[in-house]
């Protein structure tokens, strides 16, 4: 568990983090998104002390960062950036072992790490274990990036808009493999991005953010359909927030017992709206709704899509 406990952070006279507080639980993946200059980088790089603090505190698991020497508490937090950081001069497996080397990890157990990695973040199959960065595709450098931070099994994870170079589809990818490391590892991440689409496709909570302070705390849903203020509200809806709420909600929440095995399928996970796209594609109000095995497990209804559930 993080706790920001009234923290702030000066530049001059200016707090650009002010007054701050904030709980993200353990094995959480929390969202922190804003406009540019808001704060976001600056709070994420005061939990790994990047960045120290004027007032307040930080705990992690209830112990004042400040307390913990340096460089250990940077081991036991991964940390990915835009611009990743590669070093140049070392192949992509070296990258990858890089903390596990300082922490003296047996040759083999290093390997088999490395190896779990590059499948886990799908490299594998590309051949780019013994390539310098300077080889690499944007794309795969970002994987590297994640791989590398990831290496040494950390309890959390801070990711500063990791993704924001990327073409849209690799973006896609990335976005996908994140949720899925989550899933499988239960390491706390902490993400930063200004891109709202992003933040309520990741974001287990979301923290908005204006201004060093946070204007508002809570799921996808609550954000979307419960906005503290007029800002929250502007930034979180935008024009369509109609739309964006089919893009947090999934199928398998709106499905119903039945059979419709000429209609087109759609995969229980998908969200409500790739499933309104596949029934405009098809010209169809109903959809055949199966699991990742293929399996039917109902049907979804344009009326159940557009109706407003919980
Ligand atoms: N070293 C510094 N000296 C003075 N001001 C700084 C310094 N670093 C950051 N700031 C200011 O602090 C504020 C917050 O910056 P920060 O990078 O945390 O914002 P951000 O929300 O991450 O923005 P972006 O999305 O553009 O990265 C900005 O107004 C920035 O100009």
């Amino acid at each position: 568990m993080i706790e920001l406990d009234h923290v702030t952070r000066r530049y001059g006279e200016t707090a650009v983090i002010d007054d701050l507080s904030l709980r993200i639980e353990g094995g959480e993946l929390f969202v922190l998104v804003g406009p540019s200059g808001s704060g976001k980088s600056t709070l994420l790089r005061t939990i790994n002390r990047l960045i120290s603090i004027d007032d307040g505190a930080i705990r992690i698991d209830g112990r004042d960062v400040r307390e913990v020497p340096v460089a250990s508490l940077r081991r036991g937090i991964g940390y990915a950036i835009q611009s990743v950081g590669l070093f140049p001069h070392r192949t992509v497996a070296e990258n990858i072992a890089t903390v596990p080397r300082l922490l003296g990890w047996p040759a083999a157990r290093i390997r088999a790490r490395v190896d779990e990695l590059i499948a886990m973040l799908q490299l594998d199959g590309e051949n780019v274990l013994d390539r310098y960065p300077h080889a690499l595709s944007g794309g795969q450098q970002q994987r590297v990036g994640v791989a590398r931070a990831l290496a040494a099994e950390p309890a959390i994870m801070l990711m500063d808009e990791p993704f924001g170079a990327l073409d849209p589809l690799t973006r896609d990818a990335l976005q996908s493999s994140i949720q899925a490391i989550h899933a499988q590892t239960g390491t706390t991440i902490v993400f930063v991005t200004h891109d709202m689409d992003e933040a309520l496709r990741l974001g287990e909570r979301i923290g908005l953010m204006e201004s060093g302070r946070l204007l508002q705390v809570g799921t996808p849903l609550e954000l979307l359909r419960d906005p503290a203020c007029e800002r929250v509200r502007a930034f979180v809806g935008g024009e369509n927030p109609g739309l964006r709420e089919l893009s947090v909600r999934r199928v398998r929440s709106v499905l119903r017992d039945g059979e419709a095995s000429s209609a087109p399928a759609v995969d229980a996970d998908a969200t409500l709206q790739q499933a309104l796209a596949t029934m405009l594609e098809h010209g169809s109000d109903v959809l055949r709704v199966r699991d990742a095995k293929g399996t039917t497990l109902g049907v979804l209804h344009l009326t159940d899509l557009l109706a407003r559930k919980p």
